[in-house]
Order: structure tokens, then C-alpha cells, then sequence
């Protein structure tokens, strides 16, 4: 199949930074640095951002990265004890790592949009893993602005008997989701609007207008509250088939936010290969091809399809 070594490099890529992040909730209560936007980052986003670029990088040498962390808060003295915490974490699944090279490898990520690049959020949710909730590890393969590989790791994502979910989708062959070690994959597809129990919706625990996410969802015909989620997670929800629709809707508050592509690439092309849709909220195709915040589009409607343009005709109103 197309693509075979992007998906091998970029699933164990994901899972080796998954297992860092793991390690690092287990270990120690992570303590969140505040970047310059006011967003928290930890020693795991850095050590998760090192892990996959290098990863890339040593399999991809020519493929630019454009990544959500870059390391100039870790090159000033006083971070060198932080540094090293970086280092030792990621010396679990590269051992050879070094103070000296961590920086270099986490700045691999500072890539531009290209007509062929990788796009990575090496913790997708920082707010939801310092809060012991759900998480991702974000990595996409994106060609002449189409997603090809998308690798979506969610180590504290429980679905049914599933603890720990990876999911996996390659353009044009299909989407899967397996346990974070790869055992047990299984194809996924959205589910259909007439499946009543899982006839619902989510949303993020921060980020959106919920007080309009809620008056659209009930537009749509859905009646039962939100299930509220961090990360791209959420994007998973919706393939597996355990909702129907993921709302988010620019706040009053920020109403100038400009979504991220790292925050989405690989949710998108999970979706879409498990059948369902996403747009922007006007309906737009949101596109990866141009910067690494999205200029043209505003918000973002993930559906199983079926309720697609129900939800936009809503919003319309
Ligand atoms: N006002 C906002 N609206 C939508 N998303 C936001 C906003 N502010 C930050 N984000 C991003 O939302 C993502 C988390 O989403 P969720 O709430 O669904 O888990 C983060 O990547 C975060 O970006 P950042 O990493 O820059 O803080
Ligand atoms: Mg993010
Ligand atoms: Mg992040
Ligand atoms: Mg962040």
C-alpha cells in the first residue's frame, strides 16, 4: 500500500512519545511552564516534540516539520535543570540522547508549511494532561495540501473494553484504531444518525462557544448533553462511531482564534476515512496547504456526514 513507510515510522514515532508522556504523568506531577500566549507547556510536550522529530527526521531527512513547541525556553541557564529532566525522559526510548542535542531536535519542528511536510502537536490537550484527562499525540503527512498519513495516539482514551487507543488513517485506506502497541487494530467507521445511544456530541472542556454548540446540536435533533473531552480525542470519538458530531465554534470571547493545523491534521483524515465530514463553519474545506493557522476558515464541524448539512444549515440561520 502507498505510504507504508510514512505510517510505520510515524506509528512508532507516536508511540514512543506516547510512552514518554505516560511515564511522565506517572512519575511526577508535571509542572506547566507558561508560554508567551499565556498556554501552558511541559517537560513531556518538549521531550514528545523531540522524540517524533527525530524520529522524522532520521527516516525523512528532507521532510520539514512544522511543529507546535520550539525550544528557546529551554536554551536560557536557568532551564538547564529542566533540559536535563527533558533529556532523561526521552533517553527511555532514544538512549543516547543528549543535553546538547535535545534543543536541535525539538527546533526540527520549526518547519514551514511546504508541498510536502509533517505536522505534529507533541501533546495535543497540555491542559487536559496536566489535568489527568485525555490527551493526543498529533502527527500528519500532508502532500500538495492533502493529508495522506495521519496518526492520532490517546493513552488515556477509553472506549468499550479499550484503554489506550491508537488511531490510524492513510488516504484511500481506510482508518483503523488498535491499542497503543498496535494489538488488536480494528476498521472504524462513523456511525449512522439512527444509532440512538451514540446519537451525540462533543466538545472541548475549554475551547468554543458551548452555549451555541448546544443550541446547534439541538438544531440538529440531538437532545442529550455533550460529552466534554480534551484533545483530538474527540476526532476519535466521532470515527469510532461513539458520537455523531464535534463542535467548535469560535467563543465571544476569542472571537478572532484562528484554529492550528496540528490541532487537526490528523483528526481530519481519521474522519474522513472513516466515512464522516469536516468543514469549517461556513462549510469550508479547511486548508492545509498555505500557513500553520488556518486564514480562510473559521471553526471547525466534524460529523459522520449524514448530519453534515443539518448542522451547517443551523448555523446559517
Ligand atoms: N480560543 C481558542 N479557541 C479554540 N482553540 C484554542 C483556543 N485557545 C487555544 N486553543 C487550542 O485548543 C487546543 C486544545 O483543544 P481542546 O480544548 O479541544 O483540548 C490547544 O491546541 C490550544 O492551542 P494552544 O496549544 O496554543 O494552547
Ligand atoms: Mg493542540
Ligand atoms: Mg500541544
Ligand atoms: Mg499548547
Amino acid at each position: 500500500m502507498a505510504y507504508e513507510k510514512e505510517k510505520e515510522i510515524a506509528i512508532a514515532a507516536v508511540q514512543a512519545a506516547a510512552t514518554v508522556c505516560e511515564k511522565v504523568r506517572a512519575e511526577m506531577v508535571p509542572e506547566a511552564i507558561e508560554k508567551s500566549d499565556k498556554s501552558p507547556v511541559t517537560v513531556a510536550d518538549f521531550g514528545a516534540q523531540a522524540i517524533v522529530c527525530k524520529m522524522i527526521k532520521d527516516a525523512f531527512p528532507n521532510d520539514p516539520i512544522v511543529g507546535e513547541e520550539d525550544a528557546d525556553d529551554l536554551k536560557t541557564p536557568e532551564m538547564a535543570s529542566r533540559l536535563a529532566q527533558v533529556t532523561n525522559y526521552v533517553k527511555v526510548v532514544l538512549p543516547d540522547a543528549t543535553d546538547e542535542q535535545i534543543p536541535g531536535w525539538i527546533d526540527q519542528g520549526n518547519g514551514d508549511v511546504s508541498p510536502r511536510y509533517w505536522t505534529l502537536d507533541p501533546i495535543d490537550g497540555t491542559k487536559g494532561f496536566l489535568r489527568g484527562d485525555q490527551y493526543a499525540v498529533a502527527l500528519a503527512m500532508v502532500e500538495d495540501g492533502d493529508i495522506k498519513v495521519g496518526v492520532l495516539g490517546c493513552p488515556a482514551l477509553k472506549l468499550g473494553d479499550r484503554s489506550g487507543i491508537l488511531f490510524v488513517a492513510i488516504r484511500g485506506g481506510g482508518a483503523m484504531m488498535m491499542n497503543m502497541d498496535g494489538s488488536n487494530p480494528e476498521k472504524i467507521s462513523v456511525t449512522s444518525s439512527s444509532d440512538i445511544p451514540n446519537f451525540r456530541f462533543v466538545e472541548s472542556v475549554a475551547h468554543g462557544d458551548q452555549d451555541l454548540h448546544a443550541r446547534i446540536a439541538q438544531a440538529a435533533g440531538i437532545t442529550t448533553d455533550s460529552i466534554r473531552m480534551d484533545s483530538q480525542a474527540k476526532y476519535g470519538a466521532v470515527a469510532s462511531g461513539n458520537a455523531v458530531l464535534y463542535l467548535r465554534l469560535p467563543s465571544a470571547k476569542y472571537p478572532n482564534y484562528r484554529e492550528k493545523i496540528w490541532d487537526h491534521a490528523a483528526g481530519v483524515l481519521v474522519i474522513e476515512e472513516a466515512g464522516g465530514k469536516v468543514t469549517d463553519m461556513h462549510g469550508k474545506t479547511l486548508d492545509f496547504s498555505k500557513e500553520p493557522r488556518f486564514v480562510d476558515t473559521q471553526g471547525v464541524i466534524v460529523s459522520n456526514g449524514e448530519i453534515h448539512d443539518k448542522v451547517l444549515a443551523a448555523l446559517a440561520n
